[in-house]
């Protein structure tokens, strides 16, 4: 089902909304993983969930929203799951354009436990991997992942800001390469990344079309 909205209604209005509830189902996550409720208490809340869910369910989209420029102008991809404001699985990540590249201040929740008092692998890898892509776009060479190496050199905490950085060190036709970092805020660098990001063939002909 899509969602039409009834005549007269504010869509950034409901899309504000749609990212507070994002962002009370991250708290509600949280929660999840936190909680010492007991057995009878963990029940009935899951049976409020499930009706809230239905809820939910009764004006489903076919798929997340879809990247756009927002009003003022600015590029937004709300449903992106590092990113997006309306996707309870993002930080999200707020991205700043710097002259260096990408940047990014971000503080990481329980729910991204990997190893216990900190954060799994695969997530620092999937924010340099967005990080990294966004540094390549910017530089007006966007493109797909190829291939991403991370280097862990410490363990990643949560609870607490780190920063992401990303620039992109070079380019050959089709294929552009970034390195970005998760540094502590003095700079302490935890996680490195380089990835090749390869605009699409299909990307060049549609374009050529
Ligand atoms: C502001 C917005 C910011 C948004 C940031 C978003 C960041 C998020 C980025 C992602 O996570 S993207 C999702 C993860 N990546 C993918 O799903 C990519 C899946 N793979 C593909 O779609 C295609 O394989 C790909 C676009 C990567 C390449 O397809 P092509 O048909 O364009 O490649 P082609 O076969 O013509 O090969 C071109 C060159 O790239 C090389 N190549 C292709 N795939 C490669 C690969 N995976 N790794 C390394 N090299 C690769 C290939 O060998 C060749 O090298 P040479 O020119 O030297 O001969």
């Amino acid at each position: 089902m899509t969602m039409d909205l009834a005549p007269g209604h504010d869509e950034e209005t409901r899309l504000a909304a749609l990212a507070v509830l994002a962002q009370q189902v991250r708290e509600l996550m949280d929660a999840v993983v936190l909680t010492e409720a007991d057995e009878d208490e963990v029940t009935s809340v899951t049976a409020e969930l499930v009706a809230l869910t239905e809820r939910l369910n009764d004006a489903r989209r076919e798929r997340p929203l879809m990247p756009e420029f927002a009003p003022d102008g600015t590029f937004r991809h709300l449903g992106n799951a590092v990113t997006g404001a309306c996707n309870p699985h993002a930080l999200p990540l707020v991205i700043e354009h710097t002259p260096e590249g990408s940047q990014a201040d971000l503080e990481f929740r329980p729910t991204h436990e990997g190893p216990p008092n900190s954060v799994h692998g695969g997530v620092s890898a999937m924010i340099l991997d967005h990080l990294l892509g966004h540094a390549v776009a910017t530089s007006g060479r966007a493109g797909m992942t190829g291939t991403l190496t991370i280097r862990y050199r410490q363990p990643v905490p949560y609870g607490r800001p780190v920063v992401g950085t990303a620039a992109t060190t070079r380019a050959e036709g089709r294929k552009t390469w970034a390195d970005g970092t998760i540094s502590l805020p003095d700079g302490t660098p935890l996680v490195e990344a380089t990835g090749l990001f390869i605009t699409p063939s299909l990307w060049v002909e549609a374009a050529s079309d």
